[in-house]
């Protein structure tokens, strides 16, 4: 099965809701009728407006930091279990020295585990866009279709408010949907690639892979509450980062929780990386100290540092990771490189008041966002994009070592709104 057809079972639950929830707003006073709005024109006039937006982002950065290097390339093969579609880390790439000093580590995948791995050109408007593709079939031609109008248009906002896109959003995500419609007749399946080209358009800018830098140790702190899924999400990066040639130290820096530091440990043994540990109680920032003393000699490229999540005592959590950010500057002025902040989806709108609080306590520079399998929220991310305009570095599918995947707009709006592929 295709990564898309994965992502979109494992969305389900997000997909089925708007599903539901469509068919009965059109049904509500829908009949036969032919269509009236160019969907494929509109979808295409959306695409063109996210592909200028993907070009500016994707424009040198002006400042320059660390210069690049030349990423290894991913591994042929997964290191773990091959069913799953993987996601490898870095995508190989070759530096000029006046080249922007930051290296996108591509998180790529196969369609197929089975083939090859191949690295993705960050180009991805080159290809036709994922929407296109699925409404370039063609669509039936007779549907029951429903004339929106006030009232249509508030019961779509409040189904979009439901799936947790957050009042705002749904408000203009709908209002986009609207412009230039109201009067016209429309089916599920035409709202449905609206909805989708809008969540696409929304979220292209956020869009981006882990930013790798050439300097070694890179530091990766970890943040987020208790149970976002940081150990997994640390156990996951960390196994594919070695499949991709990378050196990785981890540094279990809840030292708050024995469970904590053992479950980390589990992951590090599954992804072949060494944990660091301290005694229980002990200072985390003098494991973090000692852990960037470690890579540093050893030469790995990278250091993740797990740290505590509890956020019912958000003064002591904000010393703790201040401390910890001071103590490593201490080796390197520069770290941290990124501070991640994971969030679990099936906390829905609660995840938008987690980065509110985690932005405040901490130099949040990306997200990645787990448990999106089996959840109805993943209308969060949209939310979430919309708002913070934060990057979104991966999304996590599953509980296995390979289920973190990239995040790939056009392939998260079509299973989102449970668009089908042919
Ligand atoms: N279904 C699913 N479960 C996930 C995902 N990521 C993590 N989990 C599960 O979520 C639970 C919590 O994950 P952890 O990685 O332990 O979370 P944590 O933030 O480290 O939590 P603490 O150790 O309590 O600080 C575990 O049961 C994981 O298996 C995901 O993407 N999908």
């Amino acid at each position: 099965m295709s990564f898309f057809g994965k992502l979109k079972n494992r969305l389900f639950k997000s997909s089925s809701k708007l599903d539901e929830g469509l068919d009965a707003i059109v049904q509500d006073g829908g009949e036969e009728a032919a269509a009236e709005v160019d969907v494929q024109e509109a979808v295409a006039a959306i695409e063109e407006t996210r592909v200028e937006a993907a070009e500016v982002a994707s424009e040198p950065a002006p400042e320059v930091a660390p210069e690049p290097e030349a990423v290894p390339e991913p591994a042929k093969e997964p290191v773990t279990d091959p069913a799953p579609a993987p996601v490898v880390a870095p995508e190989p790439q070759a530096s000029e020295a006046e080249e922007p000093a930051e290296v996108e580590a591509e998180l790529v995948r196969s369609s197929d585990p089975l083939e090859d791995v191949v690295a993705a050109s960050p180009e991805t408007e080159s290809k036709p866009g994922l929407l296109g593709r699925i409404l370039g079939r063609g669509g039936e031609e007779t549907e029951t279709r429903r004339v929106l109008d006030d009232d249509m248009l508030e019961s779509l906002e409040e189904l979009l408010i439901q799936s947790d896109m957050g009042v705002d959003t749904a408000l203009r995500v709908s209002a986009n949907i609207a412009e230039g419609r109201m009067g016209k007749r429309l089916s599920v399946s035409e709202i449905k690639a609206l909805l989708a080209a809008e969540v696409a358009r929304i979220m292209e800018p956020v869009a981006k892979p882990l930013p790798l830098y050439p300097t070694k140790p890179q530091v990766v702190l970890v943040v987020g509450v208790n149970g976002s899924g940081k150990t997994t999400t640390i156990g996951k990066l960390a196994s594919q980062f070695r499949a991709a040639g990378k050196k990785v130290v981890i540094a279990a820096g809840d030292t708050f929780r024995a469970a904590a530091v053992e479950q980390l440990q589990v992951w590090g043994d599954r992804a072949g990386v060494p944990v660091l540990t301290a005694p229980e109680g002990s200072d985390p920032a003098s494991l973090a100290f000692d852990a960037l003393s470690k890579a540093q000699e050893d030469g790995a490229d990278l250091l993740m540092i797990d740290t505590a999540g509890r956020l019912q005592n958000r003064q002591d959590l904000m010393e703790e990771l201040a401390k910890i950010v001071r103590v490593i500057r201490k080796k390197d002025p520069e770290a941290p490189h990124n501070t991640l902040l994971v969030l679990d989806a099936t906390t829905g709108q609660n995840a938008v008041t987690q980065v509110d609080v985690f932005r405040k306590i901490s130099d949040v520079s990306g997200l990645v966002m787990t448990k999106l399998d089996g959840t109805a929220r993943g209308g969060v991310l949209v939310s979430l994009a919309d708002k913070f305009g934060l990057p979104i570095h991966a999304i996590g599918v599953g509980e296995q070592i390979d289920d973190l995947a990239p995040f790939d707009p056009e392939e998260f709006a079509a299973a989102l709104t449970g668009l089908e592929q042919s």
